[in-house]
């Protein structure tokens, strides 16, 4: 069996204490991808933990350095599945540095509101985020 593929990805909040705005990003490739909106973020390389790859990633595609905070937790120490080969691991985080722009791998970000639900949920989102997208909700809305 090969192994599965470690992503790490950031629900990035306007405030970790109060999150009332969820960045999203919108995906440029690969083509079944593009166009999709997901959480910033990559995979986990060789060597590397989790937090450090996540911190990478934001620099790298956001330009932000990063606060994080609780992970969205998915009851699995691996991670959300994502498809057959790749997991997921989804933290809460805020900008401690630096304001995101799309540098790499997307062509917009959006901060949407996460106190009526139809603002995030109205993103065609990959859809293998979906699940995580509710938990994420749902922890907000369960925390407000
Ligand atoms: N970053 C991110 N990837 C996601 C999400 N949902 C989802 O299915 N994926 C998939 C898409 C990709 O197949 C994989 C992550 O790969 P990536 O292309 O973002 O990783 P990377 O930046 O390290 O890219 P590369 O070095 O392979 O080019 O996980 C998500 O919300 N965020």
């Amino acid at each position: 069996m090969t192994a599965m593929i470690n992503v790490v990805g950031a629900a990035v909040v306007d405030s970790l204490e109060q999150p009332s705005r969820l960045l999203a990003a919108r995906r440029t490739a690969p083509p079944k991808f593009a166009g999709m909106w997901e959480f910033p973020g990559g995979k986990v390389e060789a060597g590397e933990s989790a937090e450090a790859a996540l911190h990478r990633e934001l620099g790298e595609e956001l330009g932000i350095t990063v606060r994080l905070g609780r992970e969205v937790d998915s009851g699995s120490p691996s991670g959300w599945p994502l498809n057959e080969q790749a997991v997921m691991r989804v933290w809460f985080a805020e900008v401690s540095e630096g304001e995101p722009q799309p540098l790499e791998d997307h062509d917009e970000l959006r901060w949407v509101r996460l106190d009526g639900h139809e603002e995030v949920m109205e993103l065609p989102w990959i859809p293998a985020d979906l699940p995580i997208v509710r938990a994420l909700l749902d922890r907000v809305a369960a925390a407000g």
